[in-house]
């Protein structure tokens, strides 16, 4: 069974986005020009004046007689921007934390140094070590990102757009599969390892998977492109997306930054992944604008109340997933699900016409049901599919009977 109705295409053509009321240039340039004295903050999109000004900063030096001494040095025009970003980095931590948000974007400036006499030491398990995977993960994207930007810079992936193909309609083809089958729609995950279980599958053939998903009835998939914790990559989902398969395909990567909109959609995704754990509510805001502006289906996870809270109260978001695993401490529960879609929260969601996933954790009919009758529309599921001989035959038995027709 193709997947119904992904070809309705989304706005992808100069003409749709100006419809749109964006015009097709200013949907190339969202962001204001950089020039030298001004940073855009990717993660804050907040413009920074950085002037080049002399900054003191104090200097201390042990002494023989093991006192220390604070001398004034003036310091140069590069190390004043230094400080600058370095304030400016603990302006993106504050708001983020100020947010609820746990993980720091990036290492701090290393472990503090602590002078006592003579002694100079470093605290253990402070500064640069990570306190969870996600904070792991989140900075290895940030040097990652940084070097594929200068490999593909944000430019050339404008011009590479007009030869990207047509983005299909991520949100209508879970729509359509769940009022055709009575079941959520399934977001069928391509997924050959991951942190929290190692080794899902090790005879591992994305576009056969992504294939057997498809006859299965799977309405989307989701490809993880995280190479290093998941083992996926960008070359997944262009394979799959070459490979003629017609489901809408998210782009399950750990966005911290604009560009990796641009290069998962010159990839062939339909929907990018926008983590509220990691990415504070002005970047939430942007990055979903981008989104639209692309013609792609912004998937806005969250695991908690504050984030969902967080979450509905940013216009502009049509599909919110329920992440069950804690992806700080891998725990799994579906009851997650139900907690969030209670009460006002719920109806709230209701109101808005917000599209909700269930993801993580789904192994049984039972389980699919819970999630159903908590309020999802949808469902992402990677493991208990992923794993199967048939991953086609593993669909039907998660659902309790053949979704595909
Ligand atoms: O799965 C992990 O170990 C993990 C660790 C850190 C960040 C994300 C992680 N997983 C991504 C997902 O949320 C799952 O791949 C997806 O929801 C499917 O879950 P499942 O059906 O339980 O494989």
């Amino acid at each position: 069974m193709e997947c119904m109705n992904a070809m309705s295409l989304r706005a992808s053509s100069p003409a749709k986005i100006a419809a749109q009321g964006f015009s097709f240039q200013q949907s190339l340039n969202p962001v204001p020009p950089k020039s030298a004295f001004f940073r855009l903050m990717p993660q804050t999109h907040m413009l920074i004046h950085s002037p080049f000004k002399q900054l003191s900063l104090p200097a201390i030096k042990s002494q023989q007689d093991g006192s220390a001494t604070v001398s004034e040095t003036k310091t140069s025009e590069g190390d004043a921007l230094k400080v600058k970003e370095w304030e400016v980095g603990m302006f993106q931590d504050e708001v983020a934390a100020s947010q609820g948000i746990k993980i720091r974007r990036r290492p701090p400036t290393g472990p503090p140094l602590h002078y006592v006499g003579p002694f100079e030491f470093r605290l253990q398990n402070e500064g640069n070590t990570p306190r969870n995977i996600l904070e792991e993960i989140v900075w290895h994207k940030d040097v990652e990102v940084s070097q594929m930007k200068e490999k593909k810079p944000l430019g050339m992936l404008k011009k590479l757009l007009d030869n990207a193909p047509p983005v299909r309609d991520f949100i209508g083809a879970l729509k359509e599969a769940n009022s055709r089958t009575g079941f959520p729609g399934l977001i069928a995950e391509v997924k050959k390892a991951s942190p929290s279980r190692g080794v899902l599958r090790e005879d591992f053939d994305p576009v056969q998977i992504a294939k057997a998903y498809e006859k299965g009835g799977a309405a989307c998939l989701s490809v993880l492109t995280d190479e290093k914790y998941f083992q996926g990559g960008f070359g997944n989902l262009e394979a799959i997306r070459r490979s003629g398969v017609k489901c809408p395909l998210l782009c399950k990567e750990f966005v911290i930054d604009a560009w990796q909109i641009y290069y998962a959609r010159v990839n062939g995704a339909d929907a990018i992944l926008l983590i509220a754990a990691v990415l504070p509510d002005l970047d939430i805001k942007y990055m979903t604008k981008i989104c639209k502006l692309l013609g792609l289906t912004a998937l806005v996870e969250v695991h908690d109340e504050r984030e969902m809270d967080r979450v509905l109260e940013i216009d502009g978001i049509e599909l919110v997933g329920i992440n069950n695993r804690d992806l700080g401490t891998f725990k799994v529960d579906i009851a997650n699900t139900k907690k969030l879609l209670e009460g006002e929260r719920g109806e709230r969601i209701r109101q808005k016409g917000i599209t909700v996933v269930g993801e993580s954790g789904l192994f049984t009919p039972a389980d699919i049901a819970y999630v159903q009758e908590a309020g999802v529309k949808a469902v992402l599921v990677g493991e208990s599919i992923v794993k199967q001989n048939d991953p086609s035959v593993g669909i039907a038995q998660l659902f309790g009977k053949d979704i595909s027709s």
